[in-house]
């Protein structure tokens, strides 16, 4: 009897959890999204009708065409100027949803909202004026998803935790501590470099054809991880092969974020993504632990270098104003957001200006001038990177056409209200930076030329908006790296000018694509001549 009574109360207990999970899982996936749809529609927003559980992601990736140019060397073996209008290509369906809705709308991805927002005067509005920047955060949607690769560092903290990386965080970016990064520098492109030489004297004459997309990438993320954390031996090899690792990996699965259980349905790629973050943790763990127990041990290449890591450790050791230091565990988020966030996005920027550079040999020949007039062959220090004036406008150019962050995303904290419009609690947004940077509302008819001198006169480019040029995002939380990637662009860029002449080979198709960030699809192979 007792028995029987037992088995009864365990199944009423069992019954009541699962309605509870059920009732918690119809309230989450469809009662507040549609809630929150029917307040966004009264709020004056448009935009694509979703489905379930899909939301408007069949739209966005199942149907999608990639639009490839090419190839770039026409029949009569001249080169034909490629388009850099690239809005409809990577964002196809923003290209079509803003000829219908205009440049603010929702669509949905998964259950999740999103506000589209491709209008400067409406994302100043919402997110810079009158105290609203504290009403946003970052998307749970991608936080979750994104864990192993940014944990909890400072792209994915908030409120007061936020401030207080920050603030630790900052110092180790100050001009002082990224000068002294210079040698690392170009001790990794030196390498690439003569990697570059050796294989062009395998060549025939009449120069070697050599993708250099990849070559960027590795030596920026060796850059990355020695400026970040001091790392050329074995070990640190080993840290930054499982970082790339993990980023292939979560980008695969990244195609149904928002989806109800997604995880469920690729449980091997998630279960890969967390095991690798584990691993890389254990290593950079193991990095930190060895630094703290021996504070002088140089990283990288030895002598006085020292890396963001050092900084970092140097800092807390002062135990600033009572702040609280940094965890070993926070140390190591930091360490991976540098990594992740730092690498890809310089390389970026450096492969498309290559590219550009060899479309336009009027702009490179102006380029490698300014830089032997500036440097005269010497060993290059912070003072001749400061005079490469020519340099920054291509580097703003390139920002703006092929923008490395192609979007920026938040999440609302607060209801956020602007007059009329309402954005409910938890609503996310998105920022198209591409589509901003491309829009001839904001730039004029040539907003689709590689024209650098438009930097020349105006900070922002002659843009008509002050927020319509944001390739390091905007407001308190902007990028914080800026000053290291535009560092190692001038030292990258200025290597390479000074020993090659570059020129686009035949081979090259022009296919920007985004994967997260914004990547030549195909590769970048270009001919490679010695100066
Ligand atoms: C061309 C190169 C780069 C581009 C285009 C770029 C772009 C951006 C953008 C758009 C944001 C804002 C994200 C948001 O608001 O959600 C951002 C934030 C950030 N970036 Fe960069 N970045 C670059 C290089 C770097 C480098 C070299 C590092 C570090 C080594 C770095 C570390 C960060 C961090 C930690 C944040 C978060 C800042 C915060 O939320 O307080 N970035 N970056």
């Amino acid at each position: 009897m007792h028995a029987v009574v037992c088995i009864g109360w365990t199944v009423v207990v069992v019954i009541l959890i699962s309605l509870g999970l059920l009732g918690r899982i119809i309230f989450l996936f469809w009662f507040w999204p549609a809630v929150a749809r029917r307040r966004l529609l009264r709020g004056g927003f448009s935009g694509p009708r979703p489905s379930f559980p899909r939301g408007n992601l069949t739209e966005m990736y199942c149907n999608r065409k990639v639009v490839v140019e090419g190839p770039l060397i026409n029949a009569r073996g001249a080169v034909d100027v490629i388009s850099h209008d690239i809005h409809s290509a990577v964002f196809p369906y923003f290209a079509t949803w803003t000829k219908i809705f205009g440049k603010v709308f929702v669509y949905w991805v998964g259950t999740e909202p999103f506000v589209y927002i491709a209008e400067p005067e409406f994302l100043k509005q919402v997110t810079t004026s009158g105290g609203m920047e504290k009403k946003w955060g970052k998307p749970n949607v991608f936080k979750h998803d994104r864990m192993p690769m940014f944990g909890n560092g400072l792209l994915m903290v908030e409120g007061d935790d936020w401030t207080h990386h920050r603030h630790i965080v900052a110092r180790a970016f100050s001009t002082t501590n990224l000068n002294a990064m210079i040698g690392m520098m170009v001790e990794s492109t030196a390498e690439m470099l003569d990697d570059w030489s050796s294989r062009m004297a395998a060549a025939e004459a009449g120069g070697r054809e050599i993708d250099v997309e990849k070559d960027i990438i590795r030596n920026a993320a060796e850059i990355i991880a020695k400026t970040s954390f001091g790392i050329i031996q074995e070990n640190g090899k080993k840290v930054f092969e499982k970082l790339q690792h993990m980023q292939t990996m979560l980008f695969k699965s990244d195609r149904l974020v928002g989806v109800p259980f997604s995880k469920i349905l690729s449980p091997r790629q998630s279960y890969e993504a967390w095991k690798l973050g584990k691993e890389i943790d254990g290593l950079l763990l193991d990095i930190i632990r060895s630094r703290k127990e021996n504070p002088g041990s140089a990283p990288a290449g030895g002598g006085d270098q020292k890396d963001l890591l050092g900084f970092l450790l140097e800092g807390m050791d002062g135990g600033e104003g009572g702040r609280r230091k940094l965890t070993s565990r926070e140390l190591v988020e930091e360490c991976k957001t540098f990594f992740f966030g730092g690498h890809e996005t310089t390389a970026l920027a450096l492969t498309w200006t290559l590219l550009l550079l060899a479309l336009y040999p009027q702009w490179q020949k102006a380029l490698r001038e300014e830089i032997m007039e500036v440097s005269a062959g010497q060993p290059l220090t912070p003072h001749m990177l400061s005079k490469l004036t020519k340099m920054g406008w291509v580097w703003n150019e390139v920002l703006r056409l092929y923008s490395p962050a192609p979007n920026v995303q938040r999440q609302a904290r607060e209801e956020v209200v602007i007059g009329e419009v309402v954005i409910p609690k938890g609503t996310n947004m998105w920022v198209d930076v591409v589509g901003m940077h491309h829009d001839r509302a904001l730039w004029g008819d040539d907003v689709n030329e590689f024209k650098p001198e438009r930097f020349k006169d105006h900070i922002n480019g002659g843009c008509k908006h002050r927020m319509g040029f944001i390739p390091f995002g905007f407001g308190g939380r902007i990028c914080i790296g800026r000053n290291l990637t535009i560092l190692e662009y001038k030292v990258v860029l200025s290597l390479i000018l000074r020993k090659f002449v570059l020129s686009v080979s035949p081979a090259y198709i022009h296919s920007p694509k985004i994967m997260l960030t914004l990547r030549p699809s195909q590769g970048v192979p270009l001919m490679l001549h010695h100066l």
